[in-house]
């Protein structure tokens, strides 16, 4: 993950940290006004349209050091809907491939049903550390804190448990520190200040962008540019299939990327399957091919294309 367009632009400065962030509690507790303190003016807020699959990305917060995207875990915030196996098991997995999971409760409410439910879900994931954040305190008497701390603390081995106020940003930042701490190295996956109607589509292209320069260091100039043509959720499969062009602008580029007998666009394809994976929550079939396009950056319907249009 160590070459992306951003730091190809900014060599000289220090690695970035990068990752995937969920964010769960139930109905109420202050996961928009959370999200909306630490993202600010700074938000590619995603558009609410229906996803592609069932993770949604709430926002992305980019600072100099790093950027940490925050993912949705639908389904997991409403009990009452009992949950399919299937829909638990993605969310599981969906909390498995993050860096970190914050789980909100509310300070002025007792432990109810809808957080244990979120508790018994997060025993089922392995690694991830999870931070409980006591969110409201601005409302609540100081004294109240320790035992609302108490009725979880023994429920499950959290990584932090931080009293916050979503709504005057008490401790936030102390968060989102701690959080870009805890970040492995990585690129920025979205430009800082861009908005886009297709993110999945914009990080995926990237990813695979990613992996191409990766696995062929400076035989291939960073010009390569990654088009999905297409991208469909398959219901009855279960499946995100994307088809994706990349981009070189000679035919000895692209016979490097190929590889021997195409052994490496296949390595390629795996590594970049993996981590859209990881990303989308659901199983993807992935099929790349490799195309010459001479002086593609100087055509502007390409470019459009691509998805680096000012429109
Ligand atoms: N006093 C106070 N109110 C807060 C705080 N955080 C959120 N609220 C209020 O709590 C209510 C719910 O906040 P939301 O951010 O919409 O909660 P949510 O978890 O996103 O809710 P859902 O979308 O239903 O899941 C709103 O009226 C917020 O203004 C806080 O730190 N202090």
């Amino acid at each position: 993950m160590s070459q992306s367009t951003k730091q190809t632009d900014n060599t000289t400065s220090q690695q970035t940290h990068s990752g995937f962030v969920a964010i769960i509690g139930r109905p109420n507790v202050g996961k928009s006004t959370l999200m909306n303190f630490m993202i600010g003016q700074k938000v590619a807020i995603m558009s609410d349209k229906p996803q592609t699959t069932r993770n949604r990305i709430h926002g992305v917060l980019t600072r100099e050091e790093g950027q940490i995207i925050f993912m949705d875990t639908p389904g997991i915030h409403k009990p009452k809907h009992k949950l399919g196996e299937q829909m638990v098991r993605t969310a599981i997995d969906t909390l498995n491939g993050v860096e970190a999971v914050l789980f909100i409760v509310d300070a002025t409410m007792p432990k109810g049903a809808g957080d244990e439910y979120i508790i018994e879900i997060l025993k089922k994931v392995k690694d991830t550390p999870v931070y409980l954040l006591i969110n409201k305190v601005d409302i609540v008497e100081k004294n109240t804190l320790l035992g609302i701390i108490s009725s979880y603390k023994d429920d499950y081995p959290f990584a932090e448990i931080i009293p916050i106020s979503a709504k005057t940003g008490d401790n936030v930042d102390r968060l989102v520190d701690n959080l870009m701490d805890r970040l492995p190295e990585g690129p920025y996956y979205y430009p800082p200040d861009m908005v886009t109607d297709h993110p999945e589509r914009f990080i995926i292209a990237e990813l695979i962008r990613e992996k191409c320069l990766h696995h062929t260091r400076e035989e291939v100039p960073h010009s390569i540019a990654v088009e999905i043509e297409r991208m469909q959720f398959r219901e009855e499969k279960d499946m995100l299939v994307v088809y994706a062009a990349i981009y070189t602008e000679r035919e000895t580029q692209k016979a490097i990327i190929i590889g021997k007998q195409g052994a490496l666009l296949k390595k390629i394809g795996q590594l970049a399957r993996h981590d859209i994976e990881r990303l989308m929550g659901s199983k993807v079939y992935l099929e790349l091919w490799v195309k010459v396009k001479e002086d593609w950056r100087n055509r502007e319907h390409m470019l459009r294309n691509f998805g680096f249009s000012e429109e």
